[in-house]
């Protein structure tokens, strides 16, 4: 089977979506290819139930359809969830399902895209052919678990933050959350709203910020240089949080937002965690040494005992950030 289009779309993520929508209302023939069964899988599927976007809806809409006036600032996920479901709907988005893209080549001499992929349902492999192709497939669609000397030998649960949704079955545990992204932090919260004994590694320097500055930030990038914002931005975070590094957590050397820009790193935005870190109420532990069974050995020499790991890590290693 081989089907050609104008414009193929790899992924039906919000930004393959998106695109697809734009180019339905220039009625610019496209297909979208996406290997789950239903679009922005991992919003519908790998989300935990507290999550929020961190960005003011209106940095957060697609093309053409912005958030109702009603809609809150901060958008919920299942909000989010129903936009998407609407913006699909409106503008005839139709993505083919269980399609796993396999490879795509550039034929020079028909000047044209070559894209294959796997029929997850039938088994076959199907080809596309279009002038134009769109990778919209994400930073960081797969879990990733570190390789974590005698974590086979962990007695406990261990689980990927893709698969946690909320805190309710660890209320009485002694839970470790490894990773300090946004994932990790929120969900060091939500489990000790839940009533775990919660930890959570930082290894690496991590900067904090709120939604709230976040937002400031965003506005002034529209006028002053990044540098400067990022100074600002930083001036009151230092006034909001205190001295962060007593609590095991250090700032990196730049600024946020170039941060952002040169390695798409995100700063942690705090949904509350911060003040449960210096009630001592969420402890800060470094890198994990090795695991001997349900005892957890730490690099500052700490050891103790845990029911289970959460790992709110991903792999990075090939996202290139932005070129400067
Ligand atoms: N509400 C929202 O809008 C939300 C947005 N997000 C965004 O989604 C994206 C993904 O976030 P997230 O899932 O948090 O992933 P991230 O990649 O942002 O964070 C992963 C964290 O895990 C750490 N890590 C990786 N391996 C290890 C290890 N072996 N030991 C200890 N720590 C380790 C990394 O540290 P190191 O730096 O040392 O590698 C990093 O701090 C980000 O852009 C984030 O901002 C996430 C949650 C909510
Ligand atoms: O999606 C993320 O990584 C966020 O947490 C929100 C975010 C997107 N772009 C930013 C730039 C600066 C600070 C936060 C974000």
């Amino acid at each position: 089977m081989k089907q050609e289009t104008i414009v193929m779309i790899v992924g039906a993520g919000p930004a393959g979506i998106a695109t697809s929508a734009c180019l339905n209302l220039l009625s610019i023939p496209n297909i979208v290819l996406e290997r789950e069964d239903c679009y922005a899988s991992l919003w519908q599927k790998k989300a935990y139930d507290r999550l929020k976007l961190h960005l003011a809806k209106n940095f957060c809409q697609l093309p053409h359809m912005p958030f109702p006036l009603s809609a809150p600032t901060f958008v919920p996920k299942n909000m989010f969830v129903q936009y998407l479901k609407n913006y699909v709907y409106h503008f005839n988005v139709d993505p083919l399902y269980q399609r796993s893209v396999e490879s795509a080549w550039y034929d020079k001499s028909a000047q044209k895209w070559v894209v294959t992929a796997q029929n997850n349902v039938s088994g076959l492999v199907e080809e596309y052919v279009s002038e134009f192709l769109v990778v919209a497939t994400g930073e960081n669609s797969e879990g990733f678990i570190p390789n974590v000397y005698g974590l086979d030998t962990f007695k406990g649960l261990v689980i990927h933050s893709s698969e946690y949704e909320n805190g309710k079955t660890f209320g009485d545990k002694d839970v470790l959350v490894v990773g300090a992204g946004n994932s990790g932090m929120e969900i060091a919260y939500d489990l000790c709203n839940w009533g775990a004994q919660t930890s959570v590694v930082v290894r690496s320097p991590i900067h904090v910020l709120n939604k709230e500055l976040v937002q400031l930030g965003m506005y002034f990038l529209k006028y002053i240089r990044c540098t400067i914002v990022d100074k600002m931005v930083l001036v009151l975070s230092k006034l909001l949080y205190g001295d962060l590094g007593r609590f095991g957590i250090q700032r990196p050397l730049k600024g946020p937002f170039l941060l952002k820009k040169e390695t798409g790193r995100s700063p942690v935005i705090d949904v509350g965690t911060i003040s449960k870190i210096k009630t001592g109420d969420i402890k800060v532990m470094t890198s994990i040494k090795d695991i001997q069974g349900d005892i957890i050995k730490f690099t500052n020499g700490q050891e103790r005992q845990f029911d289970a790991i959460v790992f709110a890590t991903c792999d990075t290693s090939d996202f290139p950030g932005e070129p400067l």
